[in-house]
């Protein structure tokens, strides 16, 4: 039986509301403990250095429901799916499937325990059938089989439970709602009694998601568990028998969809941030607009419009802190912004300056520093760090000597800035491909920021680094600004952008859902939920 304490921590439940709260927590759990397919019991996922990624999770998933799994950018709910689908190892913990202890050491062994997974992005042969693609991989593939019988009873599984799709028809002639249709069926091929879908609906238009709902009712009817990952709020209410929230690796609680409102969940799943208690006082005399952004539309790498006619502006002085989830479009503004994407349609101004398309070389020309999500991109990393320091500038004065280097000066400029950022080891001949995260990161900053930028845009610009070298970041971030420089920052950890932002803009399904400016006061909790709210896609409460 499962302990309803190991449900909840109560360090994490801050919200005004806890004690109602965790009244839902342990009578959910009570009323679970019989009927349980699945339990998570005290599942711990360590990542080095020192990442725990899920740490003691403790749930259980009831027979024949639909079992929702809500939480941030980086709460553990793939590294829990990947431990379920046998992909991850736990390093404590154990699952049991019908109260009994399983080990499920590979995704075959998860099959073969009837585990599916729908993954985020599909894992189909684009050039093969429907058919092809259900069948690839059995092990006693059924194609011995007249492909007539085969057919025959994809159609019936299809038409059981409402997955229309073509069984001749190859991958790339479908949509994408198509191709998680087949997805589906081939776990439901394989035998799958309990499927996770990692976050499906990102992908789908509405009229596919209330598909993939109905097809996810017809399932319940027949006895099927799903496990759903979702950011979407609503859509974790409309669709849930239970919900479970996850933050920074723990279980917050689980929920009966019906007992809780949107903005209550909305506090789960943000938490407290940590803004609530820091202090950054609140900035009125901006100065001029350093970027202006007007009505940009844009597609993503899959061909889906990823910006739906964005509109912001940045003035000197200024940080704006876009949040969201990711995935709704902050990818695209930051490429569209250092010059790596074009989009389809609108205006960018830069310092007064009017740009449909912005080129890599205006990034230098405007003063613009960027600090991608991506330090590979910033980087030479078979170049040494006095090289990489001055990758932007060596052909300009004092670096450039004629058609020659002046390396004298290059030197002088990278001793003085690998003191002035703390980059260890400071040894300016070592490669950068050789130093940590933190340090790479630290080079990047040391080369944008030492050029006096008008306008700094930053992405993602601490993940994966320590506390000291987070703090430092953000007191760089805080220092440029306060010196004129305008900041757009853009990041899924809510608390960094809490923490930094004058301004915040919330990003959903590319567009702007909402906008907050600091009070004088710092923020509040009603700010945090309202911008939980619209991380999680409701523009107003109306539940
Ligand atoms: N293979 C890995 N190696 C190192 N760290 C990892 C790995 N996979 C996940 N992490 C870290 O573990 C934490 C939990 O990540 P996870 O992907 O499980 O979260 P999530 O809730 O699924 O987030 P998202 O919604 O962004 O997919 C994060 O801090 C992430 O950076």
């Amino acid at each position: 039986m499962i302990n309803p304490i190991h449900l909840v921590s109560p360090a994490l439940l801050k919200s005004p509301n806890t004690d109602k709260i965790m009244t839902m927590v342990i009578k959910t759990s009570l009323e679970h403990t019989n009927n349980f397919v699945l339990e998570f019991r005290g599942v711990t996922k360590r990542f080095p250095p020192n990442n725990l990624a899920n740490d003691h999770i403790t749930f259980g998933v009831k027979q024949g429901s639909i079992h929702v799994i809500l939480g941030e950018n980086g709460a553990g709910k793939s590294t829990l799916m990947n431990i379920l689908y046998g992909l991850y190892q736990p390093d404590e913990g154990s699952i049991l499937l019908q109260g009994k202890e399983v080990h499920i050491t590979s995704p075959r062994r998860a099959i073969e325990l009837g585990i599916g997974m729908v993954h985020q992005h599909f894992k189909l042969v684009e050039t093969h059938t429907v058919l092809e693609n259900i069948v690839l991989g059995l092990k006693h593939t059924p194609f011995t089989l007249p492909n007539r019988k085969l057919e025959e009873e994809i159609k019936n599984m299809s038409n059981a439970f409402r997955l229309p799709v073509d069984p001749q028809a190859r991958i790339w002639q479908l949509s994408l709602g198509e191709q998680q249709r087949v997805e589906i069926l081939k776990a439901l091929y394989r035998g799958a009694k309990i499927l996770i879908l990692d976050e499906p609906t990102s992908v789908l238009t509405p009229r596919e998601i209330e598909g993939l709902f109905s097809t996810l009712r017809s399932m319940k009817k027949e006895g099927k568990t799903c496990i759903f990952i979702t950011h979407k709020l609503e859509e974790a209410v409309e669709i849930a028998d239970t919900i479970t929230v996850l933050r920074k690796g723990k279980v917050v609680g689980s929920f009966e969809p019906t007992k809780v409102t949107l903005r209550e969940l909305a506090e789960l799943v943000v938490g407290k941030s940590i803004e609530l208690t820091a202090k950054k006082p609140r900035v009125s005399d901006f100065g001029e607009t350093v970027l202006e952004v007007s009505d940009l539309w844009a597609t993503g790498d899959r061909n889906i419009l990823a910006l739906q006619g964005v509109s912001f502006q940045v003035r000197a002085r200024e940080i704006v802190g876009i949040a969201g989830i990711s995935g709704n479009g902050q990818k695209e503004l930051v490429e569209i912004l250092s010059g790596l994407r074009y989009p389809k349609k609108g205006k960018i101004i830069v310092n007064g300056k009017e740009f449909t398309k912005i080129q890599p070389a205006d990034l230098l020309q405007e003063g613009i520093a960027y600090i991608p999500e991506d330090r590979r991109l910033a980087l030479v990393e078979q170049m040494n760090i006095s090289e990489n320091l001055v990758l932007r500038s060596f052909h300009r004065s004092p670096f450039a000597k004629g058609p020659w280097i002046n390396w004298k000066k290059v030197k002088e400029k990278a001793v003085r800035l690998v003191k002035e950022y703390a980059i260890n080891p400071q040894n300016i001949e070592l490669p950068v491909g050789l130093l940590s995260g933190g340090n790479k990161q630290r080079v990047v900053l040391a080369r944008e920021l030492s050029r006096h930028p008008r306008l700094i845009i930053a992405a993602q610009p601490t993940v994966g680094l320590d506390i000291a070298g987070t703090a430092f970041i953000h007191q760089l971030l805080l220092e440029n600004s306060s010196r004129g420089s305008g900041v757009l920052l853009v990041s899924s950890d809510l608390d960094e952008v809490m923490l930094l932002a004058d301004t915040i803009l919330v990003f959903f399904r590319g567009k702007i859902i909402g906008k907050k400016e600091r009070p004088q006061q710092g923020w509040s909790e009603e700010d945090l939920a309202q911008v939980g709210l619209w991380m999680g896609g409701v523009k107003e409460e109306t539940r």
